[in-house]
């Protein structure tokens, strides 16, 4: 069933609405100049997205970022926009550009005549559904090219007029590249959309985008969309947007990036304690709203997503998971189910992390550091959108603590570290959270080693760690994350890769049979061991711990 607002407690209901209606009216008020002008039927917009906006999505008001960027974007301005997660900046770009292509013909049949670049598949998909549902009444067309989808679905797709095109930066550069004709049709670009502008223009993206760019008319129009501008954004901002670009800023210079009716908390936990703080916080969620907790974890890397996803379901939580690991195909299936659902848990990696509109989170919990301070912000802003309330909470290792004390100085967040302790007490069993563990798939172990040493190894001089320490602190996960006798083994040729040859401690495997470590000691990490025996090592594993204290 799709939920269209938090449920609330019968006795809760008037104040708990009164103060969503009111946040509500804060995030859609005028940005400054107040009055009617913040009034949709106030924009001088063809009818026919007038009568969407009305009949289909039934507002009145725009929000501030909407109200400030739109007229401008009219006139025919490059704009750098900022305003925070959650207050409608899809509408803000997708009403001018979709004016623009209704105020005069198609060049040809088959022009491609706006594109909308989005960092990830879920989001592109995500702003052609709103753009669909804007273009309801006019006869305009929007395909969506993104990677994980057969390429022959793109070229059905391409055989009709294609006015707007979302896409995902790689999958675009490939029809650009492989797809006849492709690079004619772009030819005809009036608008190039950036939507979480400064992940696109971030060193991931910046390659493909250039390339992108350098096959697009010189006198089109270019937006970009962010809820964060880092500094670093102005330096590659002139590759996108015409030198004379305006900038509208909806974060106040004395307010913060994220919003204040999102309770932000952290808590740093030992990491013997991160499996069964993750499972205790959302059973304490689940216990405190049970009709209504929509919690999305975020973890660093697909394969934790998948390790703790399968934990948390061996435990009892049904947690969904979503990472680049996934087809594509599943990818949209549990997509759409979290968004549909009521309540739900779902973990996932940074795929969700910016842009994406589930309704009703009432919780975003971060386990493990952040690659960036805006991607905090962005995973935050999962919660709290369109006026309503959330929580944030970041769970980190004693090693991590320094993320919080200085990149996030500057936001409001309480020191939870005892409430997570005190829901470990409440809800957890260490013996039976140590045997969900260890039911979970001896690869999905491997794989979550393997890529817990590659996150940490890419950001190695940010923990002031050097090789030999990464290993150990990834030998550590091992044993009391993973719950695993020995490390598991790994490839020779992925520890050469990772720049580990010779790190004492590591398990190298030279191909078939088991591995061995620098010290000569032989062994495979608990693998092919029953069932039984991998209970009975989680047991031993957690007496161990009760014997050292
Ligand atoms: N004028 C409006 N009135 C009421 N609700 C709105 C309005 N504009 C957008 N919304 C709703 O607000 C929610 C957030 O919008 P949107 O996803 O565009 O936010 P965003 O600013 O792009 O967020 P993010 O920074 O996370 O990408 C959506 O559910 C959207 O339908």
């Amino acid at each position: 069933m799709v939920k269209r607002g938090r449920k609330q407690s019968s006795q809760a209901q008037p104040e708990e609405e009164q103060r969503t209606a009111k946040q509500i009216k804060q995030d859609v008020k005028p940005g400054g100049s107040g009055g009617d002008s913040s009034l949709f039927s106030s924009l001088p917009i063809s009818e026919l997205t007038h009568k969407a906006i009305r009949e289909i999505f039934e507002y009145q008001r725009m929000s501030p970022v909407q109200h400030e960027t739109v007229a401008p974007l009219l006139k025919g301005h490059d704009l750098l926009a900022k305003a925070k997660t959650g207050t409608g900046k899809t509408l803000a770009f997708l009403i001018p550009t979709i004016e623009k292509l209704c105020s005069a013909g198609r060049p040809h049949p088959l022009a491609i005549r706006a594109v909308v670049l989005s960092p990830s598949r879920e989001l592109a998909m995500q702003i052609a559904d709103e753009a669909e549902k804007l273009l309801t009444f006019h006869k305009l067309n929007v395909v969506v090219l993104v990677g994980g989808v057969k390429i022959t679905r793109d070229y059905k797709s391409l055989e009709k007029p294609a006015d707007i095109v979302v896409a995902t930066p790689g999958r675009l550069q490939d029809h650009l590249q492989n797809t006849p004709g492709f690079r004619e049709r772009l030819s005809s670009v009036e608008t190039l959309v950036l939507d979480e502008g400064d992940q696109l223009l971030d060193q991931g993206f910046r390659a493909e985008i250039d390339r992108i760019i350098q096959q697009l008319p010189k006198n089109r129009q270019s937006l970009c969309f962010s809820a964060t501008v880092p500094d670093s954004l102005g330096a590659v901002l002139s590759v996108a947007l015409r030198p004379d670009f305006k900038t509208i800023n909806c974060v106040g210079e004395e307010d913060t990036d994220t919003h204040a009716r999102i309770d932000q908390a952290y808590a740093i936990v030992d990491m013997s304690q991160h499996t069964l703080g993750l499972y205790s916080i959302i059973k304490k969620e689940m216990s405190e709203n049970p009709t209504d907790y929509k919690v999305i974890c975020f973890l660093p890397t697909a394969r934790q997503t998948q390790f703790f996803a399968e934990a948390l379901n061996f435990a009892g939580v049904k947690a969904l998971e979503i990472h680049s690991r996934k087809s594509q195909s599943n990818r949209t299936r549990v997509s759409d189910e979290f968004r549909a659902a009521s309540c739900g848990v779902l973990l996932s990696s940074d795929v969700s992390a910016r842009g994406v509109d589930y309704p009703d989170v009432s919780m975003v919990i971060q386990l493990g550091c952040p690659s960036t301070r805006e991607q905090y912000v962005h995973r935050l802003g999962r919660t709290g959108r369109a006026g309503k309330n959330g929580k944030g909470l970041l769970m980190l290792g004693p090693w991590e603590a320094g993320f919080q004390r200085q990149d996030l100085k500057d936001l409001p967040l309480d020191e939870a570290t005892s409430t997570v302790h005190a829901a470990i007490l409440e809800f957890g069993d260490e013996t039976s959270m140590a045997r969900s563990v260890s039911r979970v798939n001896e690869d999905t172990r491997t794989q979550t080693y393997q890529a817990w040493l590659g996150y940490y190894n890419s950001s190695l001089r940010r923990w002031k760690w050097n090789k030999d320490k990464l290993v150990a602190m990834g030998n550590q996960m091992s044993s009391e994350v993973l719950l695993l006798d020995e490390p598991p083994a790994l490839l020779a040729k992925t520890v050469g890769k990772m720049g580990l040859t010779g790190v004492a401690g590591l398990k190298v495997e030279r191909g078939g049979g088991g591995g061995e470590d620098h010290q000569g000691r032989c062994g495979r990490g608990g693998e092919g061991a029953g069932k039984g025996e991998a209970v009975a090592r989680a047991e031993a594993v957690v007496r161990k711990r009760r014997w050292q204290g």
